[in-house]
């Protein structure tokens, strides 16, 4: 299998005169993307993504660690005789040349004849939507077009690596949409290992088998979208993924206990003891059913409604409870009668909850 393998990578910038702060450096990334899988790594801006990607193209050397795909160790190879292929958030397409001949280009490098290369240019922009445009100039293109042109030119050489930097970030949010769908489809389609690089959730999500969180030049934690989401592995990847709910406590003798001991939960044994915190996912609330009888699996809280939003189809409510401000997601029906400054009795499955070691 040609696996792209990244064996503890490192990097410190130099520190220049002016810099008051001591210059980045990205820890050590040890990392195994199969071959057709669609990974990303994301994370806040400057946590060192870039740079981590640039490592990888051969862009820049690294101070320690190794690049290999399959058998072939490719640390001390020129970027462009990785066979690797680029889509940057700028198309970067050759003005001059035409669409078709933007795409063909690589080949033409590769001595691919010209029939070949054209035909082969011509079946690419099918694929990404755009035959008939190919004899057009990209100043001829829409945006979104010109990312289809890069996409295209990126794929057609078969890359063994397709690395992709935050490349629809100058879209708007319909036409991110639409490429997002698009990429996925033919990275499916033609199973090219892709290295993306995002700071939007949202869209790593959508894509990615796997995600790497990063932050502050560190890889947090690698896992499938579902895993991170559900089970974050500290508090930093929680806030970043946007995870709503993280209550501090402490957890003593197996048992979460709130700063303001108002409540305590038993918790998984794999918790230590110390300050830690308890995440309740939002689609795991659930309102209070009448004569029900309170027993030891839940945790309850008693709240007043302080804001009731329509989002993508469900309702998004947020609860004053004590001094907690919870948000709940809520089905229309299940929110119907709710009004804002009404009080409401919540309930949660011990189950549920996610505590974490700060
Ligand atoms: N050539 C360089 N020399 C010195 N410092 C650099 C260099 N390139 C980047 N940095 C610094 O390294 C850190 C990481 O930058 P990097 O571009 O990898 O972050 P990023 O996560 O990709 O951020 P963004 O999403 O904003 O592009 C930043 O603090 C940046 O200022």
């Amino acid at each position: 299998m040609s696996d792209l393998r990244i064996i503890n990578i490192e990097k410190q910038y130099p520190q220049t005169k002016q810099q008051k702060d001591p210059a980045f450096s990205l820890q050590p990334v040890a990392l195994t993307i199969k071959e057709g899988e669609f990974f990303s790594l994301l994370g806040p801006s400057g946590c060192g993504k870039t740079t981590l990607l640039k490592l990888v193209a051969g862009l820049m050397p690294a101070d320690k660690g190794e690049i290999w795909v399959g058998d072939d160790h490719l640390t001390a190879v020129a970027p462009e005789a990785r066979r690797f292929a680029m889509v940057f958030q700028q198309s970067l397409l050759f003005p001059h040349m035409t669409v078709e001949d933007n795409v063909a280009f690589g080949l033409k490098m590769q001595k691919i004849g010209k029939r070949e290369r054209l035909a082969d240019a011509q079946s690419m922009l099918e694929h990404v939507g755009l035959s008939g445009y190919g004899s057009r100039f990209p100043d001829e293109l829409s945006g979104g077009q010109q990312q289809r042109v890069a996409l295209a030119r990126a794929l057609v050489a078969k890359p063994r690596v397709l690395l992709m930097d935050e490349p629809f970030s100058a879209l708007d949010p319909s036409l991110r949409e639409e490429m997002r769908e698009l990429l996925r489809g033919v990275q499916k389609e033609f199973h090219v290992t892709v290295l993306f690089v995002t700071h939007d959730r949202e869209e790593a999500f959508y894509l990615s088998d796997r995600i790497g969180v990063m932050s502050e030049g560190k890889l947090l934690q690698i896992g499938k979208p579902k895993e991170i989401y559900e089970q974050p592995a500290n508090v930093k990847v929680a806030s970043f993924l946007g995870l709503k709910n993280i209550i501090e406590g402490r957890v003593i003798n197996n048992r979460f206990v709130s700063n303001d001991q108002s409540f305590e939960v038993p918790v998984q044994t794999s918790i230590k003891t110390g300050p830690s915190v308890m995440i309740i996912r939002p689609e795991t609330i659930r309102l209070v059913p009448d004569n029900i009888v309170k027993n030891l699996q839940c945790l309850y809280f008693r709240g007043v409604i302080q804001q009731k939003i329509f989002n993508h189809g469900f309702y998004s409510v947020k609860v004053q409870a004590g001094e907690y401000l919870l948000t709940c997601s809520f089905t229309s029906q299940e929110a119907e009668n709710m009004k804002v400054g009404q009080t409401i009795d919540l309930m949660m499955n011990n189950g549920d909850l996610r505590f974490l070691n700060e």
